[in-house]
């Protein structure tokens, strides 16, 4: 292990607890591998987001997770017995409906947009009044046949501008197929891609993330999508206007360092604690590494600071 310039510390005890919670107003919580595991809550995640409210902090929820839109998280929070408004909720799939319509300044109602992935992206851009296609039609469920298949017998959609691919548990070779055939379309067809997380943690296990599919759509086009969540700065842009934040009083909570450190290194918060719950391990949060930031602070669990203060 190599020294960093400044070294991580881990909060292990009641001392470095109070010290990390008084020193941020805001928290940033990256959802996967911190708060759940897909079904699993992580022990003491419902007391810790209790304990920050008494406290007064603010909790916002920033999850590289596309499948579900701000609307069904609200839910998924409200199944564990957590109450979260929808404007606490920030995901890559608003952020990248968010960049279609503010950055790429494609037209609602006009411009229509093809999706790899699952539904939390089409239904934050019908909120903005964007209609799409493929996602989960269920015509793409079906084994891919060049001459039969809906999405090639009348021609492409010359409406589409702009494909968005994320994390989709349907991937198959229908839904490859189609996109490539919209991303061939080099000068009409915008390219933006959810997220970057080669892997998905779950309770047991690590499966693949949006990123290995996205990479695969990039590989076979030829071309780089535009990643939209974290670390992406236009995501935390929105956040800190949004919810007027003042950046040095806010700590941004992760499971990954090239995405969830990056995005508070990078996007200069006050301070970054990684949780080692998900994807990272010790060793990774300690190495000094020119392809991802060390944490400020980390932790085996979220909820340990519960336990520690308590
Ligand atoms: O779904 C993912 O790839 C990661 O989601 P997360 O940002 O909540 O960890
Ligand atoms: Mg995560």
């Amino acid at each position: 292990m190599t020294a960093t310039v400044m070294d991580p510390i881990k909060i292990t005890n009641e001392e470095l607890s109070e010290e990390f919670l008084n020193k941020y107003d805001t928290f940033l919580f990256d959802c996967d591998g911190v708060l759940w595991l897909g079904t699993h809550l992580l022990p003491h995640t419902k007391e810790i987001l209790s304990q920050l409210t008494e406290m007064g902090k603010q909790c916002v929820f920033v999850t590289n997770n596309s499948t579900k839109s701000r609307a069904a998280y609200t839910k998924k929070f409200a199944g564990f017995g957590i109450t979260v408004t929808e404007d606490q909720i920030f995901t890559s799939g608003y952020a990248s409906a968010v960049y279609v319509r503010d950055f790429l300044k494609l037209q609602p109602g006009k411009d229509k947009i093809w999706i790899f992935g699952e539904s939390g992206i089409s239904e934050e851009l019908s909120l903005m009044g964007f209609e799409s296609l493929g996602g989960t039609d269920p015509r793409l469920d079906t084994p891919f046949n060049a001459s039969t298949s809906p999405f090639l017998a009348n021609g492409l959609d010359e409406n589409v501008k702009c494909v968005i691919a994320g994390l989709d548990n349907k991937i198959n070779y229908h839904r490859l197929a189609i996109t490539l055939q919209y991303l061939q379309k080099k000068d009409t067809v915008h390219f933006v891609g959810t997220n970057v997380d080669s892997t998905f943690p779950q309770k047991g296990f690590t499966f693949p993330g949006a990123g290995s599919m996205v990479e695969s759509i990039a590989f076979s086009s030829g071309r780089r999508p535009s990643y939209c969540g974290k670390p992406n700065m236009n995501m935390l842009n929105t956040i800190i206007s949004a919810k007027k934040l003042d950046r040095s009083k806010c700590c941004m909570v992760g499971d990954r360092l090239n995405t969830d450190m990056r995005f508070g290194v990078e996007g200069k918060l006050g301070g970054t604690l990684l949780v080692l719950s998900g994807i990272e391990t010790e060793e990774r949060a300690l190495e000094a590494s020119d392809e991802h930031p060390n944490p400020k602070y980390y932790i085996e669990k979220l909820g340990d600071i519960y336990e520690y203060t308590h």
